[in-house]
């Protein structure tokens, strides 16, 4: 065991906290001078355990910098960030990268799979990679809710958008994160395929008690979170629990009235 499991929340020793991560304060400035960008002013945001929650706001409202500040991607420059008892900013680079890989999911736009390895072997490679075990039972639960039993001896370049973005989703979920974080997940899908995969995530939250944070630019997509957090200019500055595709728009249209999300 590695020493960021001895002392974070995953694992056996997993405590019964009922938020997966969050954030006080969180702030990041670019540049200096008249360069200077406030991308995340003072957001102060918590992800509850077991919950599906979308990030919408206009182009350059800070989605993808808290995202990024909250997975432990890029360091923030001030304020705190929690992953379930983990503080980030007291972790060294070592600890990091090891809570990073032990403890959070990540689904990006563009799968991220290495053409070379099967679905199967992309799937545990994160496992494989940091020497973990790969506990069967809940890895078949994982794929067969994703639907890739008859897939799993395919390479990439064999399978559709949607199915490679069902095993980068399958790969998330391998090693029970504490927290998935996805960035447009379904941006480069069409429809459908982009309707499996927000299903097969909307049901790793609600039949397998994961936890899902989710970037997205679509209504459609946002309305199958439980909640939506609405960002403008840094901050968190609206919200919509049991979010319909509506319901969204039209909080996007009165943030953003140029509709330019
Ligand atoms: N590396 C960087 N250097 C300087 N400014 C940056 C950098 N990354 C982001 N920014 C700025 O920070 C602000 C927030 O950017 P961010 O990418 O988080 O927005 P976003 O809501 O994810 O946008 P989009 O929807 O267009 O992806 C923007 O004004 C952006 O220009």
């Amino acid at each position: 065991m590695n020493p960021v499991q001895e002392t974070s929340t995953t694992g056996p020793a997993r405590t019964a906290s009922a938020v997966a991560a969050r954030a006080e304060s969180l702030t990041k400035v670019y540049g200096r001078g008249e360069a200077r960008v406030v991308a995340l002013d003072a957001v102060d945001v918590a992800f509850p355990r077991g919950a599906f929650t979308a990030i919408m706001g206009p182009s350059g409202s800070g989605k993808s910098t808290l995202m990024h500040c909250m997975a432990g991607l890029d360091a923030a420059t001030s304020g705190r960030a929690w992953i379930g008892d983990v503080e980030l900013s007291g972790l060294g680079d070592a600890r990091l990268t090891a809570l990073r890989r032990d403890s959070v999911g990540f689904v990006f736009q563009s799968f991220n799979l290495l053409p070379t390895l099967t679905a199967a072997e992309n799937i545990t490679l994160p496992l494989d990679l940091a020497g973990r075990r790969v506990e069967q039972e809940w890895l078949d639960t994982v794929i067969d809710a994703v639907g890739l039993q008859g897939r799993l001896s395919h390479r990439p370049s064999e399978l559709s958008g949607g199915q490679q973005q069902r095993v980068a989703c399958a790969r998330a979920l391998a090693g029970r994160p504490e927290i998935v974080f996805a960035d447009e997940p379904t941006g480069n899908l069409d429809s459908r395929s982009g309707a499996d995969v927000l299903r097969f995530l909307r049901s790793s939250v609600r039949e397998m008690g994961q936890t899902v944070v989710m970037v997205t630019h679509d209504p459609v997509a946002a309305s199958y979170a439980d909640e939506v957090l609405f960002l403008a200019d840094g901050r968190v500055v609206d919200s919509l629990a049991a979010p319909s595709a509506d319901g969204v728009l039209e909080r996007m249209k009165a943030l953003d009235p140029r509709g330019g999300a």
